[in-house]
């Protein structure tokens, strides 16, 4: 049995009933998944290693559509539609619910450029538009004063921690509604930490951001909402502040208390 709380706010996400196997497992990786993702809210997931953090992340956004025979079940509603139906526009889909790696990832470009990217492929061409979207983008993700003279040097010269931020400024310019974070900060040293930390918390206002973590300190300081995974299973979905305190779960007490890890 699991404990899923009701969430008294609007929901982005409902996740109902799903399953997902990756190919060639002979049972399935995520199973019978339901919980609401709160709108505008941080919900962090937790969990052992292996548990399905990740797998689940990924399904939001239809990552797992890259590689072939994976199969989903059940629904994930998102506006109104079941996202892991096949007629999905998968580009539309992941400008919509964006993806931040636990590596940063800058595109072998410009820091103009890799902030323009996306809004390009938008169809955007009006320079003045988009150099002031890139700013506003730049500024957001608290890296403008740190590249602003630098705009046209290639983002492979910024630090890991310039790059993620990066990163987050490419995802949120062409406005999402929903961003994920798999393990964002696993890489950075902790003055950067402090930095995403900072910047995931600004962006809820927002944002409806889905964030994976090892790190429990993490998702108590950052998460509205926490979920606990454990074996492909939902545990516990909890607010963040009683999910550390008052565990409903006695599985979710064993492993906040570091009984298990
Ligand atoms: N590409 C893949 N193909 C087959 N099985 C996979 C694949 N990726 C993950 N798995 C399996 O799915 C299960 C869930 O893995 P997942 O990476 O989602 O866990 P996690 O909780 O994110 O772990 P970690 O904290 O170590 O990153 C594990 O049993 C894992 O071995």
């Amino acid at each position: 049995m699991a404990t899923v709380i009701d969430i008294p706010s609007e929901k982005a996400i409902e996740v109902n009933n799903f399953s997902f196997t990756y190919a060639g497992a002979t049972s399935p990786n995520l199973k019978n998944i339901s919980m609401p993702i709160a709108k505008n809210s941080v919900t962090a997931l937790i969990g052992p290693s292996g548990c399905g953090k990740t797998t689940l992340l990924r399904s939001f956004n239809r990552m797992h559509d890259l590689y072939p025979g994976n199969a989903y079940d059940g629904k994930i509603m998102f506006e109104g539609r079941n996202i892991v139906e096949s007629k999905e526009d998968l580009i539309n889909l992941r400008i919509k619910i964006g993806m931040i790696f636990q590596k940063p990832t800058a595109f072998p470009m410009s820091i103009f450029d890799n902030i323009a990217y996306g809004m390009r492929l938008q169809g955007l061409k009006n320079k003045t538009e988009l150099a002031d979207r890139v700013e506003k983008a730049l500024r957001d993700a608290a890296i403008w004063d740190e590249v602003k003279d630098r705009l046209k040097h290639d983002a492979n010269g910024l630090s890991g921690g310039q790059q993620q931020r990066l990163c987050i400024a490419r995802a949120i310019a062409v406005e999402p509604d929903v961003l994920l974070f798999d393990e964002p900060t696993s890489a950075l040293d902790p003055i950067s930490t402090q930095g995403i930390e900072k910047l995931v918390m600004e962006l809820r206002d927002r944002v409806t951001i889905i964030i994976v973590t090892h790190n429990m300190q993490q998702a108590a300081r950052v998460s509205d909402y926490t979920g606990f995974m454990y074996l492909g299973e939902l545990i516990e979905l909890n607010k963040t502040d009683e999910m550390f305190v008052t565990p409903a779960e006695k599985l979710t007490q064993e492993y906040i208390s570091g009984k298990f890890g």
